[in-house]
């Protein structure tokens, strides 16, 4: 069973310790392994070159006699050396997968949040300065960032085996509103009742190495036996709130409401009276404005100098990247400099005007209108055949981002706008990925008919029903997916369908082998507009993967737009909006906001400035 992941020096300096049991930190367990792996040459494995090293650490090295043999899997940051280490009791392929998982994740949010650089500005500082202190300050300043990498780590990994136990369509259990403790029992608990999983076999991340090719070329997608909603356990009832979602328009059309004061409500209303009263974007975090520069006077640089550099704290703080930072911090500067602050306005409006116009100019407004005129436009001509040609989406990302239920909402959205739906099933690597989307499929095929049988198929022997359809051609590899997605805008057209929504695979932004096939895909299927989904919650890496994926789609393709999921899990720091249109010049159609399919919003850019200034 896990018992804590740490993140220490090999030196003993614990800077980070996570038990998701809720159990005490068990410290007589981190120095047997520093005792055996670390100090002792003599166990020195040959292996820690590998990314990830499994180790049996032996009791007999702990001056604790109540220390039992243990699994330690481990990863080896370099410069600074810093371990990354799971602890468990048992050596069990199961366990060592979840390891190394929770590893990667581990890894990756400490690298999205730089806190290695941190690290080591902190160890350069006491070389310099080693006279002056008697200890290391290896996390200073470091507070804020790592209290992040607690919350973000912990929402991740309760995501990840929330995830797990749909695959395991377990939704219908209570214990998927239980805690992330009770979870993980459940996931150990079925990890052991379970012999090793024969059937698929498994690569670098995530990605199936060989597939049943036979299967895969019969592109059968009426298959039916692995509709995991046929089977006699019953699927929950979507749960949705119209009313928050959206509005009908006079002249017919279904509009996603804008994101309101829905992520900060837990302010107290003192707090909001105060803005209210004061219609300002930042009174609380900008007052400092007024106290640097006043008066009637002609703004310098150096009047600017300390109040930019607060002004980029503030802006990092909610997670803006610190190059989106700079550049803010750039245009206001050259937006007040040489101006003179006139006699009635204040130069902290002056300010405030600048940087509400650069933020605006950033997040753009809002698109979504002209979409649906788009989409309308598009499928009211019809062709020589009196055929009309679908409007095709395709959804990309990294794993995990919230790629399938965003494209779901999506189609909620596009049913309330009577468009006939085809959700295309092309993350073929997954296992579970297409039963995922089926039963997001029959949700909303519920939503929008409620005499639907749930598992029942239409008149054409499809999941869902006449509004929404899936179509799937089950697993296989990167040719499969370009077949999968030619096969259905063919399907669709023939059939009447006035949608084509595609879910592809999740993919590491920076690894090349996972993303070039995006090119092939883009260039085969011909998107009508290709949505990146990035979440809130990935901070100064989003600029990162927002180039990536903008740029997977060769020369003459780009991204068309973003939508940012998890924007309930962040509170204020919505920096990761600002850092992918940044990135990129890429809009933002919509927010996630939650786990239904009413949680969409249109992104309102004064209510984004206004979170971002407070
Ligand atoms: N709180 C919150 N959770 C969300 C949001 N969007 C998605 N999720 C959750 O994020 C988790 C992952 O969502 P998926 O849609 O399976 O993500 P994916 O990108 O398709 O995953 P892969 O196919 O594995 O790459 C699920 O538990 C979703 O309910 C959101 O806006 N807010």
């Amino acid at each position: 069973m896990f018992e804590q992941l740490a993140i220490l020096t090999p030196q003993g300096t614990v800077l980070y310790q996570y038990n998701p049991l809720g159990k005490k930190f068990q410290e007589a367990q981190i120095n047997a392994f520093i005792n055996q792996l670390i100090v002792s040459p003599a166990t020195k494995k040959d292996d820690i070159t590998k990314k990830f090293s499994v180790f049996v650490v032996n009791s007999s090295v702990s001056s604790k006699k109540s220390v039992k043999n243990f699994c330690a899997m481990f990863h080896v940051n370099k410069q600074p050396e810093i371990y990354f280490v799971v602890t468990y009791a048992e050596l069990s392929l199961e366990l060592n997968r979840d390891s190394e998982e929770l590893l990667k994740l581990a890894i990756d949010l400490w690298d999205s949040l730089e806190l290695s650089t941190s690290v080591s500005e902190n160890l350069n500082q006491y070389k310099t300065n080693a006279n002056e202190h008697s200890q290391v300050f290896i996390l200073n300043d470091m507070e804020e960032d790592l209290s992040k990498y607690d919350k973000y780590l912990k929402v991740k990994y309760e995501e990840s085996i929330k995830a797990k136990l749909t695959t395991l369509s377990e939704l219908e259990t209570k214990e998927i509103n239980g805690s992330p403790e009770k979870l993980v029992h459940k996931r150990i608990r079925e990890a052991k009742k379970t012999s090793t999983s024969g059937g698929r076999k498994w690569g670098r991340d995530g990605m199936m190495e060989e597939i049943n090719t036979a299967e895969a070329s019969k592109l059968d997608f009426s298959e039916s036996d692995r509709d995991p909603s046929s089977n006699n356990s019953p699927t929950p009832e979507p749960i949705i709130n119209k009313e928050q979602f959206g509005s009908r328009e006079k002249n017919g059309d279904y509009l996603i409401k804008e994101i309101d004061d829905l992520l900060t409500s837990n302010k107290n209303n003192d707090e909001e009276k105060d803005i209210n009263n004061n219609s300002g974007y930042f009174m609380s975090g900008f007052s400092f404005l007024q106290k640097h520069v006043i008066g009637n006077k002609i703004i310098t640089e150096k009047d600017l100098l300390s109040v930019l550099d607060k002004l980029k704290k503030q802006l990092i703080s909610k997670n803006v990247a610190p190059e989106a930072a700079n550049y803010l911090a750039d245009q206001v500067s050259r937006d007040l400099v040489g101006s003179k602050t006139a006699i009635w306005t204040s130069v902290e409006n002056t300010a405030r005007e600048s940087l509400t116009k650069a933020l605006t100019q950033i997040l753009m407004p809002n698109v979504s209108v002209d979409l649906l005129h788009e989409i309308q436009k598009k499928t009211s001509i019809l062709d020589s055949e009196g055929k009309k040609q679908p409007y095709v989406f395709s959804v990309v990302g990294v794993n995990g981002v919230g790629k399938s239920t965003n494209l779901s909402k999506l189609a909620f959205w596009l049913l309330q706008n009577n468009q006939k739906v085809l959700i295309v099933a092309c993350d073929t690597f997954r296992s579970g990925a297409v039963e995922q989307l089926r039963v997001h499929v029959e949700n909303l095929a519920q939503l929008t008919d409620e005499s639907h049988v749930r598992g029942s198929k239409n008149k054409r022997g499809k999941s869902g029903n006449d509004f929404v359809e899936l179509f799937e051609a089950g697993y296989g590899g990167s040719d499969l997916v370009t077949k999968i997605a030619k096969q259905a805008i063919k399907y669709a057209k023939d059939t009447g369908f006035d949608i084509v929504l595609m879910d592809t695979a999740g993919r590491r932004h920076n690894d090349a082998t996972l993303m070039s096939p995006l090119k092939a895909f883009a260039e085969q299927a011909k998107p009508d507009k290709i949505i990146m989904v990035g979440e809130a919650l990935v901070g100064t890496d989003s600029v990162q993967q927002a180039k990536n994926f903008n740029d997977a789609f060769g020369k003459a393709r780009n991204l068309d737009f973003f939508i940012i999921s998890k924007c309930d899990t962040v509170g204020e720091m919505l920096g990761t909006m600002v850092n992918m249109v940044y990135a990129t010049g890429i809009p933002i159609l919509f927010v996630g906001v939650g786990q239904t399919y009413t949680d969409l919003r249109t992104l309102s850019v004064k209510w984004a400035v206004n979170t971002l200034m407070s």
